[in-house]
């Protein structure tokens, strides 16, 4: 068995695809905060392309972690010279294995907050680029403003070192601002509609909060490009390092499993320029909206009416709920009558073509994606993807019906019991609250749909009735 740790890539080259591209010269002008799957199957993908076609040697990638657990990511990567493999599973069954190569170095911020302030205010760093999930704006969802937590306004208060992205971004804002360097961009590449104006009414809104003028200097300068992201990426088992290991005898700490389907759609809009992503493939366009709406209400907003239907029934994997014929109908459905009718003309693509795609890709039994991933943090996902399609239609006039149902769905898995008495663990920064209503509804009806709390709040307790 060969130790992705201690390969050296000539030497893995016969076994497995490796990077041919110098990785020692390279600089890195992105610094991504939040190294999870999505990241590494995604950007890091297409900058590994780039560079592999002699481009963007500025354009390699510096990983942050913020959070307690990401110290495994920084051993995982540090153990193996931030060199991962990407394992693409086809729907029939086809495997493709590659070793990627663009992160050259990752920041743990609980042990180096000043380190990661500095790589940020470095004149090398040209974007920081995030994947901190949906609740991870601290944004109302109905008015779109910057609400901070409870946390985040005594990290303000304090004056001491910054601890969450918006104080750690905003630190080295600070200083380049202070240094007379041209700010960095704020890339989210979070599925969020909108979510670069999303990003900039947080960090322009947390910058405010600190000092009047340098949140008057963000809103002038930073740039905050929207974009449409796109690849179905499970989280890692160790199945999937076993069986790496089974058919190429190599094994990697953390490797990546995705599906073959890639897309990302980028506002081309930089302040301190950016890699030339057109060519490894990446769609540079001046309006995101249209692409975005199609993806979050057909792909997300699909994936919530598969999850608490799905699992209520007994399917335990995305492919089983999508192949299950009356979970299918319920789909195709929400989608026709529901979501489509909501979305903007969206240029180049044949709605009826893309859903297609997606129910094979929703169907692909390869990915082994489970409902439980996308049953977690429900309480920031059906915010964000399912009641703005709600919305729309009620605006409209139209039928909202098979969006009630995901959201009655959503209440009936909150109990954390399913039809056959089983148990199991609801994953939400609300979980408590929620679990608490939903097992009163058999005599309180409306409880669940009373909780009127936000997940990155840090007292959650239901409203009173
Ligand atoms: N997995 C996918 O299929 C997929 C596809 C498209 C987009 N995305 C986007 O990427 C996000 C991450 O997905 P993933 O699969 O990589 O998840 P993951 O759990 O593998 O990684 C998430 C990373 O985000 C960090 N993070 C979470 N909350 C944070 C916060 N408040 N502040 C700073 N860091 C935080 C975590 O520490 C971790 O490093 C999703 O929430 C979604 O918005 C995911
Ligand atoms: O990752 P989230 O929380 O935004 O949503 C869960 C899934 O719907 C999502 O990860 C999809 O797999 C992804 O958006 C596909 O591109």
């Amino acid at each position: 068995m060969t130790h992705l740790a201690d390969a050296a890539l000539p030497g893995l080259r016969p076994i497995l695809p490796v990077p041919e591209y110098d990785r020692t010269s390279l600089r890195a002008g992105f610094v991504h905060v939040g190294v999870g799957g999505f990241h590494r199957a995604h950007q890091a993908m297409y900058v590994d392309r780039l560079l592999a076609a002699g481009h963007a040697q500025d354009w390699a990638i510096c990983g942050v972690g913020l959070l307690p657990g990401d110290v495994r990511m920084r051993d995982a990567l540090r153990s193996q010279d931030h060199l991962y493999t990407l394992v693409e599973k086809h729907p029939d069954g086809h495997v493709e294995d590659r070793v990627v190569g663009p992160l050259v170095d990752y920041l743990w911020a609980p042990e180096d907050v000043e380190g990661v302030v500095e790589r940020m205010a470095d004149p090398v760093t040209r974007v920081v680029s995030l994947t901190i999930t949906e609740g991870g704006y601290a944004i109302d969802p109905v008015s779109r403003e910057f609400a901070p937590s409870a946390v985040l306004r005594e990290e303000l208060a304090s004056g001491a070192a910054p601890s969450s992205v918006f104080g750690i971004v905003t630190e080295a804002l600070a200083r380049r601002r202070e240094r007379g360097l041209v700010p960095f961009t704020v890339l989210s590449c979070d599925n969020i509609q909108g979510n670069g104006e999303v990003a900039r009414r947080a960090f322009t809104g947390y910058a405010r909060l600190r000092e009047a003028a340098l949140g008057a200097w963000v809103e002038a300068h930073v740039a905050f490009p929207s974009s449409m992201v796109d690849r179905i990426t499970p989280a890692t088992t160790d199945d999937d390092r076993r069986d790496l290991a089974a058919r190429t005898g190599v094994h990697d700490a953390w490797p990546v499993v995705c599906e073959p389907f890639e897309q990302w759609v980028l506002e081309d809009h930089f302040t301190g320029g950016r890699p030339p992503l057109e060519h490894a493939g990446v769609q540079l366009v001046r309006d995101v909206r249209p692409y975005e709406l199609m993806k979050l209400r057909l792909l997300n907003a699909g994936h919530q009416t598969l999850a608490y239907l799905g699992h209520l029934l007994g399917h335990r994997y995305v492919h089983e709920a999508a192949r299950d014929p009356e979970v299918a109908a319920l789909l195709e459905r929400y989608w026709r009558e529901e979501a489509v009718p909501t979305l903007d003309p969206v240029p180049g693509v044949d709605l009826d073509d893309y859903l297609t795609t997606l129910l094979t890709r929703f169907g692909n039994p390869a990915v082994a994606d489970t409902l439980e991933r996308i049953a977690t943090d429900t309480s920031d996902r059906i915010p964000t993807f399912l009641l703005p399609v709600v919305r729309d239609q009620l605006a409209r006039g139209g039928p909202v019906g098979i969006g009630a149902l995901v959201v009655a769905s959503w209440a009936r898995y909150a109990e954390g019991v399913d039809e056959a008495g089983g148990t199991y663990a609801v994953v939400d920064p609300l979980s408590d609250v929620l679990t608490a209503a939903a097992q009163r509804q058999g005599r309180e009806p409306l409880a669940f749909l009373e909780v009127r709390e936000v997940p990155w709040s840090a007292s959650a307790v239901p409203a009173e009735p």
